[in-house]
């Protein structure tokens, strides 16, 4: 199956990520959120963060305006109509992301390929809501998306193998390593990665440390690149607690029980770096 157009729904950290590697690897991209202002916001960031590059000499000043041109935004949805591929980067959310994959079935030709970057959810579910369930593939990037190297390439019960190799070769095209893992709760990243954060937020919870301290003990015993505590703050707390919800709920084991303080925060709205506030505060 040959990619050209790719249409990425959400501008969010993630989505603005993914359409950027997009755009850089010579893919016509549409970015769709249906809030104008997270729009510009998603596409600022693109622009500031290619303008880093510039400056770096990792790409040139040309390049960079090729990408931005490459990238249009919208906000309707029926754009879709004409993409070869389609990756969803919404809110953790079942229900959110099923309602959108039964309305990218019915708008986009029955070739086009629907890709969820979910974090967690079962990819067999999100494609039950299609009629299409071989074309609906997990392709999970990781976050910062333009540095991060992995895409997790997850099948549902019914992927085809022709829609895996498409996806494995679209991931190489951008310069990142696909790994292909099963359906199950949090895939392989989550399901290691969240409940040693969330570990790490019990520890602040119970007062064995200050975050700060919990942090430094990570990056300079383990030589983690940033403490948990600063990794959960850039994921987002949401995030986090969502996927705590879906190992505690698809594996029914206490042992993914998420923090009672981490639940207190997201009800605060204290989301992490996104929001301004988390385990630490952020001003611009
Ligand atoms: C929740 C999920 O479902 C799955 C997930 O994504 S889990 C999260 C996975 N990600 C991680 O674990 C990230 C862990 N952190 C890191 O690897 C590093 O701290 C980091 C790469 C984010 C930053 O690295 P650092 O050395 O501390 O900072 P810094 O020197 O500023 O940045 C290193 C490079 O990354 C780039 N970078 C940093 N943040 C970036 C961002 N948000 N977007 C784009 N590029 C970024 C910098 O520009 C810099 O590039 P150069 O090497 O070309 O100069
Ligand atoms: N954060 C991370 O480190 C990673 C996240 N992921 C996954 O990527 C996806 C997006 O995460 P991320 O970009 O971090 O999240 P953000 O909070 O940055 O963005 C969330 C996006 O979801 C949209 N959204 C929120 N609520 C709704 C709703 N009710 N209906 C429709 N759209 C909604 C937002 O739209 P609007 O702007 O209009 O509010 C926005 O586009 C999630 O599935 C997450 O699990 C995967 C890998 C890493």
């Amino acid at each position: 199956m040959n990619i050209n157009k790719i249409m990425v729904i959400g501008a969010g950290q993630m989505g603005a990520g993914i359409a950027q590697v997009c755009a850089v690897s010579g893919y016509d991209v549409l970015l769709y959120d249906a809030n104008e202002e997270a729009l510009d916001r998603g596409i600022k960031g693109i622009e500031k963060r290619l303008a880093r590059d510039v400056t770096k000499g990792k790409i040139s000043e040309d390049d960079k305006h090729a990408s931005v041109l490459r990238i249009k935004k919208t906000a309707s949805i029926d754009e879709a109509a004409d993409c070869d591929l389609v990756i969803e980067a919404v809110v953790e959310n079942m229900d959110v992301k099923t309602k959108i994959f039964s309305q990218l079935d019915q708008i986009t030709p029955e070739q086009t390929i629907l890709a969820t970057n979910t974090s967690s959810l079962p990819i067999t579910e999100i494609a039950a809501a299609t009629k299409r369930p071989d074309k609906v593939i997990g392709m999970h990037f990781m976050n910062p998306v333009p540095v991060m190297k992995l895409v997790e390439v997850i099948r549902g019960l019914a992927t085809s193998d022709e829609v895996f190799e498409t996806i494995k070769q679209t991931a190489e095209s951008l310069n990142k390593t696909a790994v292909e893992v099963n359906d199950f709760p949090g895939f392989v990243s989550n399901r290691v990665l969240m409940p040693m954060i969330n570990e790490a937020i019990y520890t602040v919870y119970e007062g064995v440390a200050e975050p700060e301290a919990v942090d430094e003990v990570m990056k300079l015993g383990m030589n983690h690149p940033m403490g948990p505590l600063t990794l959960a703050d850039f994921i987002g707390l949401d995030t986090c607690l969502y996927i705590m919800e879906t190992l505690h709920e698809g594996f029914g084991d206490d042992k993914y029980r998420p923090c009672p303080l981490l639940r207190k925060y997201v009800k605060a709205g204290w989301l992490g770096k996104k929001a301004g506030r988390g385990f630490y505060s952020y001003t611009e």
